[in-house]
């Protein structure tokens, strides 16, 4: 895999997103820029993927509500976009076969050249003008020095995994409060192997707001305001998600006209 500044990326973030944060977008910002300073290519558009609701990690809400607050925290952003594909999956799928699926559906709009593919629905996240633009485009997963961390937690993720999301898509990591994600590197023998398609990029500004600080301030009734996007705040308060207290509609199935369709 070589980039160069005219190599097109696509950036894909994997995760829970319950509920988005600022950081989880600014990551998008802070690779981007990287990135093209840094001349390893030129970033095209990103995406942001939440996990299906059969992940069952703790404090995880509805799928539903949490695509509507990843559009609401996105509606200022012109070229991130969600992807609601994984969350519309029968059950969980590897962050390797989503990569794939995304991947995949970019190479074939690409190769479309007689508009077939026009004829269906276009995903948001497929850039606008990027058939104009762009020869190839390489999908690399972007995401914080934890979920790098987490491919060593044993029985977690798939050595072969591993090695395709390495070797054919690379990934962008994102430095965080008590990792070292050189180190960490270092100390993998397979990680070791990929280095060349690993990019580490230093956040200065760090900020270490999480999904889990802002469910524990909210489920205490404390304040979330200058931490949380004002309208994903006033989207958790309206359908009383995280221990706030309005009772209606906890599943969301309201909200699924308007907000939440992609
Ligand atoms: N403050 C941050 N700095 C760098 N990366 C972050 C930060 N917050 C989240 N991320 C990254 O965003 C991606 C999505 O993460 P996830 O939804 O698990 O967020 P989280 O805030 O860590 O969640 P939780 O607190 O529920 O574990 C992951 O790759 C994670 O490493
Ligand atoms: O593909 C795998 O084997 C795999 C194993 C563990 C986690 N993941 C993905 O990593 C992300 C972790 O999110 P989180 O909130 O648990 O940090 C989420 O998108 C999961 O689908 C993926």
């Amino acid at each position: 895999m070589r980039m160069t500044s005219s190599t097109k990326i696509m950036l894909i973030a994997c995760g829970s997103f319950s509920p988005p944060t600022p950081m989880h977008f600014r990551m998008f910002e802070i690779a981007r820029d990287h990135i093209q300073q840094m001349g390893l290519g030129q970033v095209v558009g990103g995406i942001v993927s939440p996990v299906h609701d059969s992940y069952a990690k703790k404090g995880l809400v509805s799928a539903t509500h949490r695509c509507a607050m990843i559009k609401i925290g996105l509606k200022t952003s012109d070229w991130i976009h969600l992807s609601d594909w994984e969350t519309q999956q029968e059950e969980w799928t590897r962050t390797r076969q989503v990569l794939q699926y995304h991947q995949n559906y970019i190479n074939s709009y690409l190769k479309d050249t007689n508009g077939t593919i026009n004829n269906q629905h276009i995903p948001a996240w497929i850039p606008e003008g990027i058939k104009r633009t762009a020869g190839q485009v390489q999908l690399k997963l972007l995401c914080g020095a934890d979920l790098l961390e987490s491919f060593a937690t044993p029985g977690l993720w798939k050595d072969e995994d591993l090695e395709a999301i390495l070797g054919y898509h690379g990934i962008v990591v994102i430095s965080r409060a008590g990792s070292n994600p050189e180190q960490f590197i270092f100390n993998s023998d397979l990680l070791s192997r990929y280095r060349r398609n690993i990019t580490i990029v230093t956040n200065w500004v760090t900020n270490d707001v999480s999904s889990t600080l802002i469910r524990k301030l909210l489920s205490r009734g404390l304040s979330v305001k200058y931490l949380l996007d004002d309208h994903v705040a006033e989207y958790i308060r309206k359908f009383g998600l995280f221990g706030t207290n309005n009772e209606t509609d906890r599943d969301g199935s309201s909200c699924l006209r308007g907000t939440a369709q992609n």
